[in-house]
């Protein structure tokens, strides 16, 4: 077998350079933790600041300090009981062992010291179990307020908090490092207690009985802790080792795994299986010798305990010969000696439990201390408010500066940090919306927008086209205020929305997606989603206006049908008609179309474009166009090139100045394209023939 593996290993390093892609360390350790959870094994996560950790976790017991108080309260009271009754067992042992010696065993004072024993162990027991619970229901307080104050906190983050970070990793911060805070509170803080009671209380004991014979029971410690030190440091590495194996053999069975077409087709089916064996073979090996020297730890220790007992029991012979202690003492001292080992086994064993537990807490930490956004009504402008534009635009400027809403003349420079006050929009909303010298960029270091202004009056159709990183989702995210401005203005119905609460934007505002996000329930429920207290006839009318209704009725369980996986059961188009159907249930003044280019069969597709069109109707609408009838039909087109509109007016009178978009048109018809055909699409991906000048004109950029 080992001259197998050695081969094997030999082999390993000639595979290593056709193999898979190796994995970083980084990522070996990041499997390791998620691994060491579910297997219970391998190194614990650690803290990167342990001790600050640690405190601020104290720190949230300090509203449950009379709990805790009693906690401990019944924790020394359990804790002294069983400590003293080996002691009163020993007076008892005494008392036989002398009357066997004298005149017979007194049973009167035999009997009355068994039950004293019998009676403290009971108590210790009820204090031990009273304290339990009481534990658990502080830590479970505990828990539920940190859970509380997370699901708070997330409702409070920007969004681009989540930008900037993996949804698995919040999730995972907001559920398994919560459970894993609980754990070791309930666990390991039981065990600390207790461990550190008896060990103090055992110590006293053992003192008081002799403090030769505890010498030579505590010698067993520093021999104890050199061996644990030597040979864990060793079995750490050992164990590392053996992550950094399974990483590799998840790493290559994952890519066999999603890579298996191509490895079939490169018929590399037999260098994959050799790169397999190589691997697991490694994992052995590395397993193995873990495995060898942390099974090491155990046997020596307990050697070496062995070893204090044959000193105790010789020394405490030799004193029970002079006549130093009785047979009781020392028989009690043994005792004491064996229940030393085990509150000291604990810590060490819970110790992993409370690092990992510290770990956890830093990073619910770490995600209660993120910066939150502004709260609604305190929102600080934090630019200059521009306005020369906007001053133009009919109705624009006088209904802003009417509102109330920014200090100072229109086109001033307002100081930076300037707060702006609340505002309410009362009556039913135009739809009409203005960017006045909006600059925004997501991350400083990385401008986008920096002068953009524009003014959809209520009821048009605005397209935006551009290039692929253009800016436009950007345009619409500001829009629904997901980001917030760096400078300028955007008002609805001449009011900055700054001013407004998030709520009041976002539910004047229709969002249909490329992505048409559906959750698990029924069709009807899909849809009623749009608006709550929507009648079953209004979640039918909203379905027959939008197509919905056609394609509900070829299924079995029409609108009870309940999509699956996330609409496996109903195809992209379909999909993206029920969202459409969402959207028009809630008649939202202003709506934000994404026009899907991709999945759609070209039958669904035609459909999809008439039931936004009737959505669009009456209503504000920005669209991210790609189709060009879209875009012809549009009142205003925005052209849009690195964050900022290069052009913008009509389709018409676009061409006419023959500037980007001209350019964009007749490239893209230039070939002999029927000009009139609808179906044909600016960024090129769905029906028609695209001619690749168009293609390298608006996408490669
Ligand atoms: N959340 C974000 N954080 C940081 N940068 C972003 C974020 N979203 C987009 N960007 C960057 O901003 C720029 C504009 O992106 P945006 O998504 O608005 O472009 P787009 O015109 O909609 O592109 P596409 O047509 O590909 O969707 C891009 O350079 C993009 O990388």
């Amino acid at each position: 077998m080992s001259t197998k593996k050695k081969t094997s290993a030999k082999k390993s390093s000639e595979a290593e350079g056709t193999g898979t892609a190796e994995l970083t360390e980084a990522e070996i350790l990041e499997m390791q933790d998620s691994m060491s959870s579910e297997w219970g094994e391998g190194a614990p996560r650690k803290a990167k600041a342990f001790w600050p950790s640690a405190l601020r976790l104290a720190g949230t017991f300090r509203e449950h300090k009379l709990g805790l108080a009693v906690v401990l309260a019944f924790g020394i009271v359990s804790t002294v009981l069983t400590v003293w009754a080996p002691s009163i067992l020993g007076d008892a042992m005494d008392v036989i062992f002398d009357g066997f010696l004298g005149d017979g065993v007194e049973f009167g004072a035999l009997g009355r010291l068994l039950l004293i024993v019998l009676g403290m162990y009971v108590i210790a027991a009820l204090f031990d179990w009273l304290q339990g619970r009481l534990l658990n229901d502080v830590v479970m307080d505990i828990v539920y307020d940190l859970r509380e104050r997370i699901e708070a906190k997330v409702n409070r983050l920007p969004l681009s908090y989540f930008d900037t970070r993996q949804r698995g990793d919040l999730l995972s911060r907001t559920t398994n490092d919560v459970d894993n805070v609980q754990t070791a509170l309930q666990q390991a803080f039981a065990s600390l207690v207790y461990a550190v009671l008896t060990i103090v209380g055992i110590t006293v004991m053992m003192f008081w009985l002799s403090w030769q014979l505890a010498l030579i029971a505590l010698i067993a410690l520093p021999i104890s802790g050199v061996v644990i030190g030597i040979i864990g440091a060793k079995s750490q590495k050992l164990f590392t080792a053996q992550w950094r194996g399974t990483g590799r053999l998840n790493g290559h069975v994952e890519e066999s795994f999603t890579g298996h077409d191509l490895v079939t087709v490169f018929d590399r089916q037999d260098s994959m299986r050799e790169q397999f064996d190589t691997r697991n073979e490694e994992l052995w090996e590395a397993s193995y010798k873990a495995q060898f020297y942390s099974g090491m730890i155990m046997p020596i220790m307990q050697w070496v305990t062995y070893l204090g007992y044959v000193g105790i029991a010789v020394v405490g012979g030799l004193r029970i010969a002079a006549g130093q202690m009785s047979l009781g003492q020392v028989t009690a001292f043994i005792q004491y000696s064996r229940e030393f080992n085990a509150p000291l086994g604990e810590v060490a064993g819970m110790a992993n439990m409370l690092i990992s537990g510290v770990a956890s807490a830093e990073r619910i930490f770490e995600l209660l201390d993120a910066e939150e956004q502004e709260p609604d009504g305190q929102i600080t402008a934090r630019g200059p408010v521009g306005g020369a534009s906007s001053a133009e635009a009919p109705g624009g400027r006088a209904e802003a500066t009417g509102a109330g809403i920014v200090e100072g003349e229109a086109g001033s420079s307002a100081p930076a940090g300037r707060i702006v006050p609340r505002q309410e929009l009362t009556g039913p909303t135009r739809g009409r919306i203005e960017f006045d010298h909006v600059a925004f960029s997501y991350t400083p270091e990385k401008p986008l927008i920096s002068d953009l202004s524009l003014t959809a009056e209520p009821g048009q159709t605005i397209a935006i086209v551009g290039p692929t990183g253009a800016g436009k989702t950007t345009l619409v995210n500001l829009i629904m205020r997901f980001y917030e401005i760096d400078a300028g203005e955007i008002r609805l119905d001449g009011v900055d929305i700054r001013a407004l609460d998030r709520g009041a934007v976002r539910s004047r505002v229709g969002m249909v997606l490329q992505d048409a996000v559906l959750f698990g329930g029924t069709i009807r429920e899909n849809i009623r989603y749009g608006r709550l207290d929507a009648t079953d006839e209004e979640v039918v009318a909203a379905a027959t206006a939008t197509f919905v209704d056609r394609f509900v009725h070829t299924l079995p369980d029409g609108y009870d049908t309940v999509i699956e996986d996330e609409g496996a059961n109903v195809s992209a188009g379909e999909r993206q008609l029920i969202t459409i159907a969402r959207a028009f249930l809630a008649d939202p003044a202003l709506l934000i179309l994404d026009e899907a280019t991709s999945s759609v069969d070209t039958r669904t597709e035609v459909l999809v474009q008439e039931a936004m069109a009737a959505l669009r109707t009456d209503r504000t609408s920005f669209v991210i166009a790609h189709r060009l009838s879209t875009i012809r039909d549009a009142d205003v087109i925005l052209v849009m090139e690195h964050g900022d509109i290069v052009e913008q007016g009509s389709h018409d009178a676009l061409l006419a100045a023959g500037g980007a978009y001209h350019r964009l048109y007749w490239s893209q018809f230039a070939d002999g394209v029927d000009p009139d055909e609808d179906e044909a699409v600016l960024e090129g991906t769905t029906t028609g023939p695209v001619p690749a000048v168009a293609a390298t004109e608006f996408e490669a950029e």
